[in-house]
């Protein structure tokens, strides 16, 4: 123990917080894999069964090769339980540590990870080039360790928690089913809901955020059956939120869910603050604990953990699409449901790109990349090492490009956007207006969908960084056509044909 034995040495602290987010960036945890893989052997949806076997797949790769599950390494989320007798030898701030150790973590030479936060949120929005300041939390408790939760949340399951304070009266479950139902696919399903109830609007929002590094037990308390409100409760969203039919990545499906965590505190008579914070395909958390001895020791997951699937016979009556050679006549015949193989050239650019784009058309500035006749890939990917020509790659939430579609589709003569999740619907009555289409790839297989990228170079706005216009040249990349130029979407189609009554939790209690 520190007090008797060794203080706990600040080079450890940094290390273990650099050590733990390389292990998240690319290890999924164990219950996350097993549960994955059960959604998978489940799901009879095709298009939602492809996604889990490719987010599957993604995942064992990164594994064995070491490099990150997703594209987006995530805002790092620190949850630091500091013993009221743990002593550390310092003379800095907790937080500089922790955010050394994050610092450490994202510029690793050998595991570069993406740098994803912007110094000021309101006006320049630069890169501070690598991923700090983590947002962290304290809460001072008993004894003398030092126990760290490190996990790294993606922007697009963030993007949609939710909070809201209801009527004491008011059913919970209801909520979050109604407010599920309007998340869309940005969050990256299949996932996890956090839920938080009571305290006050931050403290359920903290309930919600913590309940999500819970081990993941649908599967035993499914079997076992409840034995608490909170566990019916529990079960009863699993099974609510499932028949909603979404799916993996909002295609149409059976598991939309892999479980659901609630967490509850006392709260004002007056209240029922609610927390709802959705968690995507890129689980990533990890907690340690320090206690003068040295370093945290992690051991790399058993690989046989992973189920060893493959792509199956993907390029069997398949569409090629030469993006050297596109014409609108062509795009008019892709219709929605259907995969493609690309190959050729793509360009890149995501919200800051676009924006930028916007504003110089607006000025009638000329653009620094000609977008007609086109194909644009939103994403921003992983820096590459080794023989790579860039790390993993996956796609970002087009529906936030929606404000810019119309103009940008006007201006330029663009044809082909790619992404995930839905369009809004002026988005694809634009879609279908200039006789153009959106494509989607995976998101969550962000080093498989790395591998169809043969070349990458950047063309335009390099100060951007990961945001910047690069050209990616692609061979055989597997998309699906979203929307087509009809203004077919797939995530109206998908959600609708696969949702199903939800059947009765028994003996549940209204909550
Ligand atoms: O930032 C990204 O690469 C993706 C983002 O997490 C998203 O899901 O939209």
């Amino acid at each position: 123990m520190s007090s008797q034995g060794a203080p706990i040495r600040e080079a450890d602290l940094v290390s273990s917080v650099a050590d733990a987010l390389q292990y998240i960036a690319v290890f999924h945890p164990p219950s996350f894999v097993r549960s994955l893989a059960a959604a998978y052997e489940r799901e009879e949806s095709p298009a939602a069964r492809d996604a889990i076997r490719q987010i599957l797949i993604n995942s064992r790769m990164a594994a064995f090769g070491r490099r990150p599950i997703c594209q987006d390494t995530g805002t790092v989320n620190v949850f630091v339980k500091l013993g009221i007798g743990a002593r550390i030898e310092t003379a800095r701030p907790l937080t500089d540590l922790i955010n050394e150790g994050v610092a450490r973590a994202y510029t690793d030479p050998d595991n570069p990870l993406r740098a994803s936060i912007v110094r000021d949120p309101l006006f320049g929005r630069t890169n501070t080039g690598d991923n700090t300041p983590a947002v962290v939390h304290f809460d001072v408790v008993a004894g003398d360790a030092l126990t760290i939760t490190v996990a790294a949340k993606g922007g697009g399951s963030e993007n949609k928690a939710k909070f809201a304070n209801l009527a004491p009266a008011a059913s919970v479950s209801d909520w979050v089913v109604e407010t599920v139902e309007t998340l869309g696919a940005g969050w990256c399903p299949p996932g996890l809901l956090g839920i938080g109830v009571g305290g006050t609007a931050e403290k359920s929002m903290m309930m919600a955020k913590e309940a999500l590094l819970e081990p993941i037990d649908m599967a035993e308390l499914l079997r076992r059956g409840p034995s608490s409100p909170i566990e019916e409760m529990r079960l009863e969203i699993h099974e609510r939120v499932n028949a909603l039919g979404i799916g993996a990545q909002g295609l149409g499906g059976l598991t939309t869910v892999v479980d659901v965590k609630i967490r509850s505190h006392p709260c004002h008579a007056a209240s029922k603050p609610v927390g709802l914070i959705p968690q995507c395909a890129a689980d990533r958390h990890l907690t340690f604990t320090l206690d003068g001895s040295g370093p945290a020791r992690l051991t790399p997951p058993d690989l046989s953990l992973w189920p060893e699937l493959d792509m199956g016979e993907q390029s069997a009556g398949v569409r090629r699409i030469d993006l050297d050679r596109l014409t609108r006549e062509e795009v008019a015949t892709w219709r929605a449901g259907e995969t493609l193989l690309l190959s050729g050239r793509m360009l890149t650019g995501r919200d800051a790109a676009h924006k930028r784009i916007v504003d110089m058309i607006r000025r009638g500035e000329p653009l620094p990349v000609a977008l007609k006749d086109r194909a644009i890939y939103y994403v921003g990917p992983v820096d590459p090492v080794r023989e790579e020509v860039v790390g993993p790659a996956g796609p970002t939430t087009a529906t936030r490009m929606d404000g810019f579609t119309d103009l940008v589709l006007d201006a330029t003569g663009l044809l082909v956007m790619i992404g995930k999740a839905e369009r809004g619907p002026a988005a694809i009555e634009s879609i279908r207006r200039y006789g153009a289409a959106y494509l989607i790839a995976v998101g969550g297989a962000a080093y498989l969908v790395s591998k169809a990228v043969k070349a990458a170079r950047v063309l335009a706005f390099a100060d951007l960084g990961m945001e910047a216009i690069h050209e990616f040249v692609v061979e055989d990349m597997p998309v699906t056509v979203a929307v087509d130029a009809e203004g077919n979407s797939i995530h109206r189609t998908g959600p609708s044909q696969w949702r199903r009554p939800a059947v009765t939790v028994k003996g549940s209690v209204p909550v």
